[in-house]
């Protein structure tokens, strides 16, 4: 078993999901059980974007509750659409969302930690179908209500899931082949790296564009999960991250 995760770039549009699909395909060819974790679609001012929820309205500025509701909803979008394009791509899956998932958390609308994972309904579920999706940057609070995990959050919902699985590892589609030496949007010459450690992963993340959300990675290492980040588009071997 494996949990797979998709981000914003992997998901923005019907060519880029297909390259997600054959991803999953594959996965569940190899693993049998395969959770993929999803993030909402696109960036910025594309119409499902967290950014393009969380600026609906100015008045979520002092609703927090109601704003991370409505941020939830992308990645609950992009759930129901991966699921629809999978289905029909002959794969059959289930959606696990809300109280569903079994994330649960506490803290601070906006930027909640994960308290807890009982990965119980997940479990059943991939007896059935041995496909569960799982919205990302979200879970629900002692109160029963929706909350977000701060920016990046879906990479932390990845890895929580994948801990409480005890799965093998956790798979990142990313738009670049794996984690270069630098970004490589800003440095032409950075290179791909095969191998490294969470420890000599922290530093390359201080940036304000990190290619896994900090505060997953460090989850990663006291749980002890490895990390495969691998590019959507390429074939070539990606890069380990060792806990
Ligand atoms: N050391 C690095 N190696 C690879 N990518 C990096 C690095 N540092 C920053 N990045 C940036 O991380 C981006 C991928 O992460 P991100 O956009 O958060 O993925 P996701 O779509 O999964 O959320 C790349 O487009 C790249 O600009
Ligand atoms: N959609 C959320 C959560 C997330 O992790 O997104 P992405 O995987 O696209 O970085 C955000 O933009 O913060």
């Amino acid at each position: 078993m494996i949990v797979q995760k998709f981000g914003g770039v992997a998901m923005k549009d019907q060519q880029t999901r297909k390259l997600c699909i054959e991803h999953i395909q594959a996965a569940l060819e190899r693993y049998q059980n395969v959770v993929v974790v999803v993030s909402a679609i696109g960036r910025g001012i594309d119409p499902y974007s967290t950014d393009s929820l969380l600026h609906l309205t100015d008045a979520f500025s002092s609703a927090k509750a109601a704003s991370d509701l409505a941020a939830s909803c992308g990645e609950l979008i992009a759930a129901a659409i991966l699921s629809a394009e999978l289905q029909q791509a002959g794969t059959p899956n289930r959606i696990l969302h809300g109280i569903q998932a079994g994330i649960w958390t506490s803290g601070d609308f906006g930027d909640g930690t994960i308290s807890d994972v009982d990965p119980t309904m997940i479990k059943d579920a991939l007896t059935e179908t041995g496909c569960v999706i799982i919205p990302g940057f979200q879970g629900i609070n002692e109160f029963g209500q929706v909350m977000t995990i701060g920016r990046g959050g879906s990479d932390l919902t990845a890895i929580a899931v994948g801990a409480a699985l005890r799965v093998s590892h956790v798979e990142f589609f990313k738009d670049v082949p794996g984690i270069m030496s630098s970004d490589p949007k800003d440095h032409n010459d950075s290179r791909k790296l095969d191998n490294l450690n969470i420890l000599q992963l922290l530093p390359l993340l201080e940036t304000d564009r990190p290619v896994i959300q900090k505060r997953a990675a460090i989850y990663a290492m006291k749980k002890a999960i490895p990390l495969y980040v691998r590019g959507i588009t390429s074939k070539e071997n990606g890069t380990w991250v060792n806990p």
